[in-house]
């Protein structure tokens, strides 16, 4: 056991390096460690997991060699190997001191992509060595991503590997490199005018990454002689007597330059894949106009971008490196072309399979940016563009659109030893990944899809409602109609680059001048004016409070839905819901249930937000309330009274309250899978249940857990939220008379769409 929690004081200087050496260290050395995936917490597990049981799946597999994908985690496992001889532009430092890189690579792999990684290092340098060593890991992986090896070497150590291997071998650095870099030209060139063909290219380096990115510009047709090619001796010509190999000849031409300072001259694009300081700023001014810079040597580039930029203001500047726009690194390809490679059992990943990578990462920086990748940018909000040619690595729609569309060119081109079956359901696996309601809100999104109801946001000029009108827009999840300043909400849908557009896309109701004003604030007058509100204040409060706009357009039949909250207080919202739009018929008060969806699974609290101190008769009813919704989620509810009291071991106010409200809701609904009260634990884990009731009538696990009072339920939902880093979706209103909910200011687009369509799929339901 290595964990040094306290650990020395923190760097308190800015110093990188001193801060690097400080994260690499605490609390504990190192960035990676295995994690089980399977219980062994007693001699039964154990017996499972290793000896005697063990020796089922080794027979399995002996005898059907596929089975390995069924019975280990083979399937999702990469070696990310290195003998650290390029190690970044650090050159040739050895394995042992690549190890943090091939760290690095696995922490990547499996927070982009949740693939698992062996780092390994071999102190080898001849290619028979490499390749024997790589070779004979086949057994225990699903794919090999070489790392920083040196050219020529690696282009052999491949060649041979991918003739020998049945499983995909891909050297980062050649063509995950390859890939970004393809797509930010094709994007350069998209916004320059100019013509892949037609594009004269210089490169500073001849090594593996440059060679690579070279021929896959090659293949999408940028022309040989229109190359130069430069490396440490100068530039690669025809008969040069410095070093020369059969990769690098290609690009070796008759040619009377000799310098990199020559063979700039005129060029469009300059592709820096050598070393950090190598392109002196005065050689920019001989580009030919818009020229795109690739300054990409890492951890130091070919030019600091500032440099570049006070020469060239015309320029379109890459880097490798995070802190600069434009960061043309591998990170954006390799966890999801190996994620599609490995989903469809690929035993290789071909030229096809690279060029679909090309394609989606292309065309991803073209498309707006959805709120969740918007995060992802900082504050501003990138528009396609110089200064964005290609999407951020933490833009979580890199999965969704690189994966797929390489298994599908794997099945294509017949190297999909497993083929997807079903794409719909793929997606909504790696959907899950990245946004974890994607499953569970599936069924709600399909009643809600093509329902034409209508949505209206009180908050229509937050960036949040925003990003959210467009999604459902697109996704066909309602109509929205926002409240606000017409001139407001165009400003900021340019600003965020979202397409949408009022009058055309959707409708607005602009507080400052709506032709409806006086009808809305009569409508108004007559549900509030016997409850102390006199005319004037109608007027004024129809004209300021956004809540009661939107709650009149839905009491007059404007709109179907109302949906508010994402800013100021919750009870004062709620109270202009109650006047204006009041609860539903047979129902005595309205509450709130928050649904939290988390690793551990999906849980349903109630009452987090309304009623403070409910009676029985209020518990009864909230509780067939969120049944009815739970069941839109294809959930049938299972509910646990929870209690400090585990099934009559305390006797107080509250613990009778909850057996009165059990008693009332089995009078109802005889059927419905549901005891109490009960411990927390005993309502999750049926065994700790039977074991002190052994007839309860909840068989399972709960799903619903319903608190006596709202501090329990609200405390509880928190702290479990905080502690299982549980995504919120709610509170989800009950009881209202149209569907009308309240959110809190905290909620994020994703929150909005989500609440949107559980509200359209309630208004689908109720008809
Ligand atoms: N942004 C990204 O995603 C990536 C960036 N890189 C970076 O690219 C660089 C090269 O990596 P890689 O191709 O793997 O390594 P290699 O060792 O295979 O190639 C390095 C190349 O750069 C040349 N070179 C080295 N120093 C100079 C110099 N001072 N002037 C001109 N040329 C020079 C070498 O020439 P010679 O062989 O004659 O020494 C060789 O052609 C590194 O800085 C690396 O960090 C690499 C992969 C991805
Ligand atoms: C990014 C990377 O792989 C390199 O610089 O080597
Ligand atoms: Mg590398």
């Amino acid at each position: 056991m290595s964990e040094d929690h306290k650990g020395p004081e923190r760097p308190t200087t800015g110093d990188l390096d001193e801060q690097a050496l400080f994260y690499h260290r605490y609390p504990r050395p190192g960035k990676v460690a295995i994690q089980p995936t399977k219980p062994l917490g007693n001699q039964r597990d154990l017996a499972l997991a290793y000896t005697p049981g063990v020796a089922a799946p080794c027979r399995a597999i002996a005898a059907d060699p596929s089975l390995a994908a069924v019975y280990t985690s083979r399937a999702n496992l990469v070696a990310v190997l290195s003998n650290g001889t390029a190690v970044l532009g650090l050159g040739d430092i050895g394995p042992l001191a690549s190890k943090p890189v091939m760290e690095g690579k696995a922490v990547l792999f499996k927070k982009f992509a949740d693939i698992d990684v062996f780092d390994i290092e071999i102190e080898a340098r001849e290619i028979d060595h490499i390749v024997e060593v790589v070779a004979a890991l086949e057994p225990t992986f699903g794919g090999i991503n070489l790392e920083d090896i040196k050219a020529p070497e690696c282009f052999e150590v491949e060649e041979r590997l991918r003739a020998r291997m049945k499983i995909p071998v891909f050297h980062d650095d050649q063509h995950g490199t390859a890939i970004i870099v393809a797509a930010a030209v094709r994007n350069a060139l998209a916004l320059n005018g100019k013509k892949i063909e037609d594009i004269r290219i210089v490169s500073s380096g001849a090594g593996a990454a440059a060679l690579a990115c070279l021929n896959l510009l090659v293949s999408l047709g940028a022309k040989v002689e229109n190359i130069t090619c430069t490396d440490i001796d100068g530039v690669v010509y025809e008969g040069r007597e410095a070093r020369m190999d059969r990769w690098m000849a290609v690009y070796a031409k008759k040619t009377e330059l000799r310098t990199l300072s020559e063979a700039i001259e005129g060029a469009d694009v300059f592709l820096g894949l050598s070393a950090g300081g190598v392109l002196k700023p005065h050689l920019l001014e001989k580009m030919a106009e818009r020229p795109l810079i690739m300054a990409l040597a890492n951890p130091t580039p070919e030019i600091m971008p500032d440099l570049a930029r006070a020469v060239r203001p015309d320029a379109m500047i890459c880097t490798g490196r995070s802190d600069f726009p434009n960061q043309v690194n591998n990170v954006l390809c390799f966890p999801y072309i190996f994620r599609g490679a490995l989903d469809c059992g690929a035993t290789s990943i071909n030229e096809e399979m690279k060029i679909a990578a090309v394609d989606a990462i292309a065309a991803l920086a073209r498309e707006e940016v959805s709120e969740v990748a918007a995060k992802a940018y900082g504050a501003d909000t990138p528009v396609f563009g110089p200064e964005y040619l290609i999407p951020s690595p933490f833009d979580p729609r890199l999965i969704l659109k690189i994966a797929p569309a390489v298994a599908r060119a794997a099945e294509a081109t017949g190297v999909a030893s497993r083929p997807i079956e079903d794409f719909g359901a793929y997606l909504d696996l790696l959907n899950r990944f990245v946004f974890r309601t994607g499953l569970i809100m599936k069924p709600i999104f399909q009643i809600a899809r093509d329902s034409g109801k209508r949505v209206i946001f009180a908050d229509g000029e937050d960036e949040r409602v925003l990003r959210a009108a467009q999604v459902m827009l697109e996704d066909k999840v309602g109509v929205p109609i926002l409240v606000g300043r017409p001139a407001v909400i165009v400003s900021r849908l340019e600003r965020y680059g979202l397409r949408i557009r009022p009058g055309k896309d959707f409708e607005v109701v602009n507080p400052e001048d709506d032709p409806r004003y006086r009808d809305y604030v009569d409508h108004y007058f007559g549900k509030v004016g016997r409850k102390g509100v006199n005319p004037d204040t109608a007027r004024t409060v129809v004209r300021t409070n956004t809540t009661v706009i939107a709650g009149v357009a839905v009491s007059r039949g404007d709109a179907d839905i109302l949906i508010c909250g994402l800013e100021g207080n919750f009870v004062r919202h709620l109270r202009d819901i109650r006047q204006i739009i009041g609860v539903a018929e047979g129902t005595t008060k309205m509450a709130a249930m928050s649904l939290l969806i988390g690793q551990q699974g999906t849980k349903f609290f109630l009452d987090t937000y309304v009623q403070r101190d409910p009676s029985a008769e209020d518990l009864a009813e909230m509780v067939m309330l969120a049944a009815t919704e739970i069941r839109r989620f294809g959930i049938e509810p299972k509910g646990a009274f929870v209690s400090h009291s585990n099934f009559g071991t305390d006797e107080t106010p509250q613990t009778k309250k909850l057996r009165q409200a059990l008693a009332l809701v089995r009078a109802q609904a005889p059927d419905f899978e549901i005891d109490g009260e009960m411990h927390g634990d005993s309502a999750l884990n049926e065994a700790i249940r039977r074991r002190v009731m052994p007839t309860s009538t909840l068989s399972g696990e709960a799903n619903l857990l319903i608190f006596p009072n709202l501090d329990a339920a609200n405390i509880t939902m928190n702290v479990v939220k905080a502690m299982t880093e549980s995504l919120h979706v709610g509170p989800i209103l009950l009881g209202a008379a149209v569907p009308a909910h309240v959110l809190t200011p905290s909620v994020t687009s994703r929150g909005v769409v989500n609440i949107a369509a559980i509200a359209v799929a309630e208004a689908v339901q109720r008809g």
